[in-house]
């Protein structure tokens, strides 16, 4: 009962608010009821103007102040002609006829036939007195050179094209062409009542395709300032299919700012941030990677906190031109701070970089504190190093090369010595895995094989050759983003010319801790660099010379105190070979330092031999009572055999996995789980002893650490891959 009592009001009340209102307003709801109600007003106006005997002068004001307020207020509310011209027109009909009737007689029967005539009329073309707001014309933006009824209209489409495709009122309050001309921005407002820009990015393929816009092109949609400002960005030409130049600027920046080296198909800037990522950049022989290369050294080479160092192992083509003009004495500093080009040079380089990281760490702490971070503030006092590797392959098949670079990318990240590298494949026989995995900033040039893409960047992806314009042109990934498709820019030798020229004057000297503590091997570089390059240099315009592919032979010459970079004549001799071994077991971390001669170098004399040089790679007695004699590596066969595609493919399908299920596995190498054993044990390669857990799902499995010991083994020899493996997948 008392539940009854409560409930009682409140439901009533609920009844009282949902029962239908009536609505007794005279607004009228649609272009019937305004008609009548329109045409029964002014029947009314009639008889009472005649019963009253008004003067038709009140007709004719009544008629003149409508059809005055209709203009003002339409223009004030910025009506568009048609929706004018009929609100005119009404005023102008409804005034003349009270008038007519003011000064005869409303009771006649041709007077309420022109009414009825006149409703009739208003009735049927009422759609034309719909407000619509007249269509302003899109400012141009001085400079653009697109002329004002061009860009009018690109406005006006765009707007129409938003309303018929996204169903969007917007409104166009610029359009601002890209200075490539390879598209233009067009700045939009969005309609209040809670569209967003994601509506209308959602759907910007059928814009695209309602717009025509040609294969490869799109249209994006970026923020414009506030929520309701969005600014369409449309790309009218494929900058893919296009060569790019490489733009003439030479004007100083920082490592701390992206090195940009092409641009995406719509024309925005390709690069990457590279004071802590190191980059791989990979492509068959002739797709563009020593030209992007190219690109990458001027762009670093700008950086006034910054130095290049070059790993040439391709016969010099990616450091000639630079070296050239600094042997040509068009320039008294080199622009590379120093160039190897051969694997000897290279080691020296390598341990020199590896030194140099880590004196950094110990050296620099105070530094750090004073600026308050723990990552090393580069500066042109305290320049950051980069390692450009070109033909990484072939580093990385000598083991001592590969073991020194994959220290470097290892330790050099907060010290400031950090590596770039190219390789004709990204597949674990070029380049090691870790190596791959630690590499943040990758590039796969174009090629006619889709499997790169995969082993670049893991797969299924979405992404395919085809997307591709040939030479030039490649997929880039920052720190596991989706890869996009860009244009390298193209550099000429003489651009290179230019930029050399501008960037040894431009660019600064190691810091003297570091010099210091690189010691001989970086103090002599200079000497070396010139002896060996102005022979290759000699080989290359001596048409009966044969260059050979590794470069020549290691030259040094005497050491003539600290380098300054002049071209002082030097006497060349043999250096002698560095008596260093890859420790058993060991990573390079582990080694003694091999830039630190046994006994502090004596001075030599200007005028001595060879044989005064001291020994740059001797090892030192180490504390853990390793003796300076060199330490030999396991034997290991001259050549390494090569992987098989099975376990190329299954390294690549692990990505970033350290164990996977069978059936996973089967199925991203497109194989039936029942196969995956009788193509891995042969190898040694078998599934782990017991179920794991991965994705709520307990099944038995590979780890990844049995896949790649076996694939060492492979490599080593030790493991004979059978023939309907080796096969595989042509089996
Ligand atoms: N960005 C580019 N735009 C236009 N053409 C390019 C571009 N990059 C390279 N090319 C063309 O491709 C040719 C080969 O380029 P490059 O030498 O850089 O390739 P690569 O991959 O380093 O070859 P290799 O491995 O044989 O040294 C160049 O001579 C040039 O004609």
């Amino acid at each position: 009962m008392s539940t009854t009592t409560r409930t009682r009001p409140r439901t009533a009340r609920n009844r009282a608010a949902h029962a239908p209102r009536v609505d007794w307003s005279l607004v009228p709801r649609g272009p019937v009821s305004a008609t009548v109600q329109g045409a029964l007003a002014l029947a009314a106006l009639g008889v009472v103007g005649d019963v009253t005997h008004l003067d038709p002068l009140v007709g004719v004001a009544a008629g003149t102040v409508g059809t005055v307020g209709t203009v003002v207020a339409g223009a004030h509310r910025d009506l568009s002609t048609a929706p004018l011209l009929y609100r005119v027109g009404c005023w102008i009909g409804a005034g003349s006829w009270w008038t007519y009737t003011l000064a005869t007689t409303v009771w006649a029967q041709p007077v309420w036939a022109a009414l009825g005539v006149g409703a009739l009329a208003s009735g049927v073309l009422s759609p034309l007195g719909r407000a619509t707001a007249r269509r302003r014309t899109p400012a141009v933006v001085p400079g653009t050179a697109l002329v004002t009824r061009n860009v009018a209209a690109i406005g006006t489409d765009w707007e129409a094209r938003i309303q018929r495709v996204c169903s969007v009122r917007v409104e166009v309050t610029n359009v601002i062409v890209w200075p490539t001309r390879a598209g233009y921005d067009v700045h939009l407002t969005l309609p209040g009542g809670g569209v967003t820009r994601k509506h209308l990015q959602d759907r910007a393929e059928a814009l695209a395709t309602d717009a025509c816009l040609p294969e490869g092109c799109g249209v994006e949609f970026v923020g414009g300032g506030n929520r309701r400002l969005v600014i369409a960005r449309v790309n009218t030409v494929n900058r893919l299919s296009q060569v790019i130049a490489y733009p003439a600027d030479h004007s100083p920046r920082s490592v701390l700012e992206p090195v940009v080296f092409g641009e995406y198909s719509n024309s925005d800037l390709v690069g990457a941030v590279v004071r802590e990522e190191s980059m791989l950049v990979s492509g068959k022989r002739g797709s563009g990677k020593t030209t992007l290369l190219q690109d990458i050294s001027v762009a670093l080479g700008r950086c006034a906190d910054h130095l290049v160092w070059h790993l040439d192992l391709n016969g010099g083509g990616l450091t000639q031109p630079w070296i050239d003009v600094w042997l040509d004495g068009k320039v008294t500093r080199c622009p590379i701070d120093w160039a190897a080009p051969n694997a000897e040079e290279g080691k020296l380089m390598l341990a020199s970089g590896i030194t140099i990281a880590k004196h950094r760490k110990a050296s620099y702490r105070k530094l750090k504190r004073a600026h308050d971070t723990s990552l090393l503030p580069v500066s042109p006092q305290l320049p950051q190093i980069t390692i450009v590797v070109d033909e990484g392959a072939q580093a990385v098949q000598d083991r001592q090369l590969e073991a020194l670079l994959g220290e470097l990318q290892n330790i050099g990240r907060n010290e400031a010595v950090n590596v770039i590298i190219s390789s004709l494949r990204p597949t674990s026989d070029l380049v090691p895995t870790n190596m791959r995995r630690q590499t943040g900033v990758r590039i796969q040039m174009y090629g006619p094989d889709e499997d790169e893409l995969g082993h670049m960047f893991g797969w299924h992806l979405g992404i395919a050759m085809d997307q591709l314009a040939g030479k030039g042109t490649g997929f880039i990934s920052v720190d596991g983003a989706q890869p996009r498709p860009f244009r390298a820019y193209n550099i000429t030798p003489s651009q290179i010319e230019a930029a050399a020229l501008a960037i040894a004057g431009l660019r600064p000297d190691l810091d003297e801790a570091s010099a210091q503590a690189a010691g001989p091997a970086y103090a002599t570089r200079l000497e070396r660099m010139r002896a060996v390059f102005a022979a290759m240099a000699d080989d290359f315009d001596d048409e009966d010379g044969d260059v050979d592919g590794g470069g020549p032979a290691p030259v040094a010459c005497l050491p003539s105190g600290p380098s300054t970079g002049s071209a002082a004549p030097v006497a060349a001799a043999v250096v002698p070979r560095p008596r260093f071994e890859v420790l058993s077991g060991g990573a390079a971390a582990d080694w003694p330092d091999l830039t630190t001669p046994a006994q502090p170098p004596a001075a030599p004399a200007a005028t001595g031999t060879a044989a005064d040089w001291p020994d740059l790679m001797a090892l030192p007695t180490t504390p853990s009572g390793l003796s300076g004699a060199p330490v030999t590596a396991p034997s290991a066969p001259a050549v390494e055999q090569p992987l098989p595609e099975i376990v190329r493919r299954t390294i690549a399908a692990f990505g970033a996995a350290e164990r996977m299920h069978s059936e996973t596995l089967a199925a991203l190498l497109g194989l039936e789980q029942a196969d995956l054993p009788g193509l891995l044990a042969p190898l040694g390669i078998r599934p782990l002893p017991r179920a794991f857990l991965v994705s709520g799902k307990h099944k038995r499995g590979y780890a990844l650490a049995d896949v790649l010991a076996a694939a060492d083994r492979i490599h080593r020899g030790e493991v004979q891959v059978p023939p309907q493996v080796a096969a595989w997948p042509a089996a």
